[in-house]
């Protein structure tokens, strides 16, 4: 028997009841009491839509806009007999996608959990458009140009999900596992640019402009590709705006990684930064990254399915306006990128002068030391339409202009020259043809647009890269983009502090208690503070501290280190610091067979099911084998592994041997993530927020129920919360 769900509706209403709407609310309501008021009431009765809640606007906003269809049919963005296609998609909800992260036989697990529970789950859920007889089906389409299998699109909107009670099971994981970095939701054509970034562990990276950082995440994902190894390259995520920093700097948090820096710089005038020459270690030399992203800030246009408030502001006037710090960041970008090297520049807008206009420029500049490059074999399956090599730039009241000449004074310094497409005698030199637009209802997606450069020898305007002796002098650009004064925005960021090595203060107790391997490398620790007590202690990769020292005053890092140690002032702790789940795949080749357990399944399972920090499950409740392994292990916190031969699933946890009792550190979505892993119960998690708590028979024990965990949400550990309780009462201040 088939389940019905209905299909969000378009209510479409006239512009002018719309306006009359928006002038009857009240600009002086405060606008977070508000959502407190809205989210009570929508928790006693969860299928209704909260009354002020924006997205009801969304569904009401006149998706149309004239302007929009004459600039674009003037383009030929999009052949006439797909016009009415395009225009019908543009106006859809936008479809669900996610991809799996994480190692790979986690991300291998959680595959097959996702196709035998969830999507056979799918199958029995029909969906009704309302007003309509029709059915459809929800078949989760596998994108068959992500590497790996591992990203999925559904025929659900977000909206979809959340409200329909029969998908219940899969929001609670879509949510549950976001927040413990097994899954990242992301739009399809999102996730194109850093595939054909093609990252490798030993590359340099740059995403200059990062934030909120989807892309971040896979480009860390794959600088992670081979696992048993700490890569030897970097990802550095910029962004001009200070508080979208802290975004990424959430998104570094998930995935864990010790090989990112978060820095805060507009891209187009990023200074040169300096690295060492592993060649001649006494020297310093620029830095040149190996890949290069720049996602530009552009209209958006190509995301009206998600945006739809868009329909109400488009015009010709943004494209034009965003045309300048497009270019000049792309530029930046090829001046900091390493000859042989590759940069991506996209956009998530339809328009010619925000994407092939600023490839145009750009390879105009750069001569034949830049290239386009043909991506379409890595994309097998993607379909797409091919670069424009013509187009006409159109001012502010849609006047379209075939020359420069042509352009009244007036607007001359909005529509410039170099938007103007290749005379047509030149086209061939440019290959804009290789650039890529995906629109919207060629698989059910948002629009994009993606160019990807390769730099065959320096710039024109770049002298030859040599190495300088004792940091005397950079290598630089002859014409080095004009450096303007820049505020500085935002808080003052805490120091890094490095370990000055092995005398560290606290660091003989760590190696000794830890049992931390000779070949350890303490001076990639760092704390954030110059004097008191060190509470967090850091761990980056050997690259990423020589930039960060190297770089400090240049450039403002935001974040950097995945927290390794946490301070914890108990009296059963011979060493002052425990471990933390955040940087244990980091620091766990180095500690030695001391602080490690490798218990059996079952136990893994008792202590992840078990995860109330004032009651840990009793030793005495555990198998034999691991009673046998605990019983001279000394207190305190340890690794806890787990290796499944047959399907080769690795775990290694944060865990506490207490003195009578053993348990993991891990947050909530954690656990919930190593117990569908294991394959083990996770229900008192899997609430059905539909049902009123009083139908749930044991909703009490739930301690979280993972709909509720935000998508953005920085999680502690279970029992790091605020302050440690041990079992024995004692205290300890990790913070
Ligand atoms: C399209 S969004 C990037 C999306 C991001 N790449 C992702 O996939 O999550 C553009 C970003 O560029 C940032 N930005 C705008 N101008 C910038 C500049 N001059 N330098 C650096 N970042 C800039 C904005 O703050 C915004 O976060």
């Amino acid at each position: 028997m088939f389940m019905f769900i209905n299909l969000s509706q378009k209510r479409l209403l006239s512009l002018g009841a719309y306006l009359k709407r928006m002038g009857r609310r009240n600009r002086n309501v405060n606008k977070f009491a508000q959502r407190k008021r809205e989210r009570r009431e929508q928790e006693k009765n969860p299928q209704e839509k909260p009354a002020g809640d924006t997205r009801k606007h969304y569904e009401d906003i006149v998706r149309e806009n004239a302007a929009f269809e004459e600039y674009y049919k003037v383009q030929k963005v999009c052949p006439e007999e797909e016009w009415s296609i395009f225009m019908k998609t543009l106006k859809e909800n936008l479809p669900t996608a996610f991809r799996i992260t994480g190692s790979k036989c986690e991300a291998d697990g959680l595959l097959k959990i996702v196709k035998s529970e969830y999507f056979s789950e799918l199958l029995n859920v029909k969906l009704k458009v309302e007003g309509t007889d029709e059915e459809e089906e929800i078949k989760p389409i596998n994108l068959p140009w992500y590497p790996g299998g591992l990203a999925w699109q559904l025929r659900l909107s977000r909206t979809d999900i959340r409200r329909s009670e029969p998908l219940y099971r899969l929001h609670n994981f879509l949510v549950a596992e976001t927040a413990a970095g097994g899954v990242s939701r992301q739009e399809t054509v999102s996730m194109i640019p850093p595939v054909v970034l093609d990252v490798q562990p030993h590359h340099k990276v740059l995403d200059m402009c990062a934030a909120p950082g989807s892309k971040t995440a896979q480009l860390i994902e794959f600088l992670h590709a081979d696992e048993d190894k700490v890569p030897t390259g970097f990802v550095m995520a910029n962004d001009v705006d200070n508080s979208r920093c802290y975004m990424l700097v959430h998104q570094a948090k998930r995935l864990n990684s010790p090989c990112i820096l978060i820095t805060n710089h507009d891209s187009a005038v990023m200074p040169s930064l300096l690295i060492g020459d592993e060649q001649n270690p006494s020297s310093t030399k620029q830095l040149k990254f190996d890949r290069i992203l720049a996602d530009v800030p552009c209209s958006g246009d190509a995301t009206l399915r998600k945006n739809p408030d868009i329909w109400l502001k488009w015009s010709t006037g943004n494209g034009n306006n965003l045309h300048g710090v497009q270019y000049r960041v792309a530029r930046r970008g090829c001046e900091l990128l390493a000859v042989g090297g590759r940069l991506v520049y996209s956009t998530c807008s339809f328009n010619p002068i925000e994407n092939e206009a600023v490839v145009h420029r750009i390879l105009q500049e750069a001569g034949d030391a830049l290239r386009l490059v043909d991506v379409a074999d890595m994309l097998p399956g993607l379909k797409y339409r091919k670069g424009m090599t013509h187009w006409r730039p159109a001012s502010k009241d849609m006047v379209f202009y075939d020359k420069y000449e042509d352009v009244p004074e007036k607007w001359q310094t909005v529509v410039r020259p170099q938007m103007f497409p290749p005379k047509p005698e030149d086209v061939h030199k440019y290959n804009l043809e290789k650039c890529i637009r995906i629109l919207p209802h060629q698989q059910d997606t948002g629009g994009f647009f993606v160019a990807v450069f390769e730099k065959t020898k320096p710039l024109p305007w770049e002298k030859e890269e040599t190495s300088i002796e004792n940091n005397t002098e950079v290598t630089e650009e002859k014409k080095e983009p004009p450096k303007k004064k820049r505020r500085m925005g935002g808080y003052r960021e805490d120091p890094f502090v490095f370990f000055s090595g092995d005398s560290e203060d606290v660091f003989p107790s760590i190696k000794e208690y830890y049992d931390l391997q000779a070949d350890f490398d303490s001076t990639c620790l760092l704390t954030r503070c110059h004097v008191g007590k060190k509470k967090n202690i850091y761990l980056v990769s050997p690259i990423v501290k020589d930039v960060v020292q190297r770089n400090e005053t240049n450039i403002k890092i935001i974040n950097t280190g995945v927290k390794t140690f946490v301070r914890c002032d108990n009296k059963n702790m011979v060493c002052p610091f425990r471990l933390s789940q955040e940087g244990l795949q980091s620091i766990s080749p180095s500690i030695g067979p001391k602080r490690r357990l490798r218990i059996l399944k079952e136990d893994l399972i008792l202590v992840l099911q078990n995860d109330n920090p004032s009651n840990p499950p009793d030793i005495k409740l555990f198998s034999e084998h691991t009673q046998a392994l605990v019983k001279d292990f000394a207190t305190g916190s340890c690794v806890l592994e787990y290796r499944d031969g047959e399907s080769g699933l690795q775990l290694t946890l944060v865990g506490w041997r207490g003195v009578h009792s053993l348990r993991a550190y891990t947050a909530t979505p954690d656990t919930v993530h190593y117990l569908r892993l294991l394959g083990a119960d996770h229900s008192k998690y899997d609430i059905n927020k539909f049902k009123k708590a009083s139908d749930v028979p044991d909703a009490d024990v739930a301690s979280t129920d993972v709909s509720e965990i935000p998508e953005t949400s920085s999680l502690q550990e279970n029992g790091a919360n605020n302050e440690d309780i041990t079992e024995n009462g004692a205290q300890s201040t990790s913070s």
